[in-house]
């Protein structure tokens, strides 16, 4: 990448873009709702069972003006899903203002590893134990997403959840690789702790992106 494109990707003008696409948000709150999904490139929280592991290089996804995404994905839909790789990798405050000022609802995908920045109409906040969560980010979560690959997961879950505001919506997620053994312990788990509700990654199941 040339000095100038850093500098604009620096500043939020330019993002890497690693793929953009109309779907149905799969997970979480706003599961069954349609929305566009914008996913940007760039991660180091390092999770070995990461179902996007092709986004963590941030250079092999083009740098691309925030206006020409802006443009593009309102095209589609009134919500706007950005996610990646870790979108809050990059400063979001152009992207989001820019979305605001079309009247997009603006959503973002985040393990809340590095700082919030942007105008965010919902914040689903998935933490991760190697790169934990910036402490100004749980006053803000709406959702709370843990993922859930072993038995230690639901101890961290409840850590977690202690740190969120008292509207923050708790959500148990399993693993997708490790679904068989631990959608029976969550499931248990909810009905023991009712303040959890379950999330699936229901578009692997319906087999959309
Ligand atoms: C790929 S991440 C991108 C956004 C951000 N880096 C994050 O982790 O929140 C999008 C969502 O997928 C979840 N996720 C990633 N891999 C998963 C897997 N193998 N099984 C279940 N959920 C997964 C993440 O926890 C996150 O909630
Ligand atoms: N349909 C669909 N819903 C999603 N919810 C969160 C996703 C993500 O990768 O951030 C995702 C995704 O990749 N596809
Ligand atoms: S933080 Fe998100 S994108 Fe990064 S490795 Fe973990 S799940 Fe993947
Ligand atoms: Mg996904």
């Amino acid at each position: 990448m040339n000095l100038e494109i850093q500098e604009l990707v620096n500043k939020g003008e330019m993002l890497p873009l690693m793929e953009e696409f109309y779907t149905i948000q799969g997970e979480g709150y706003f599961k069954g709702t349609a929305a566009y999904f914008v996913r940007i490139g760039g991660c180091d929280v390092g999770c070995h069972w990461c179902d996007v592991k092709e986004s963590w290089n941030a250079n092999l996804h083009p740098p691309t003006e925030t206006d020409k995404i802006v443009a593009n994905a309102k095209k589609y839909s009134d919500t706007i899903v950005v996610t990646g790789g870790e979108p809050l990798t990059w400063d979001m405050t152009l992207l989001t203002t820019k979305l605001k000022a079309e009247g997009l609802q603006t959503h973002i995908e985040t393990s809340g590893a590095y700082k919030l920045t942007g105008v965010w109409d919902w914040i689903c906040l998935s933490p991760k134990k190697m790169k934990l969560p910036t402490e100004e980010v749980y006053a803000e979560a709406d959702e709370l997403k843990m993922i859930i690959y072993n038995k230690d997961d639901f101890r961290f879950a409840e850590e977690q959840a202690a740190k969120v505001n008292k509207d923050c919506i708790l959500y148990l997620q399993p693993e997708w690789s490790k679904r068989d053994k631990v959608v029976p312990e969550i499931v248990d788990y909810v009905m023991k702790n009712p303040k959890w509700k379950v999330s699936l990654q229901t578009h692997k199941y319906l087999n959309i992106p």
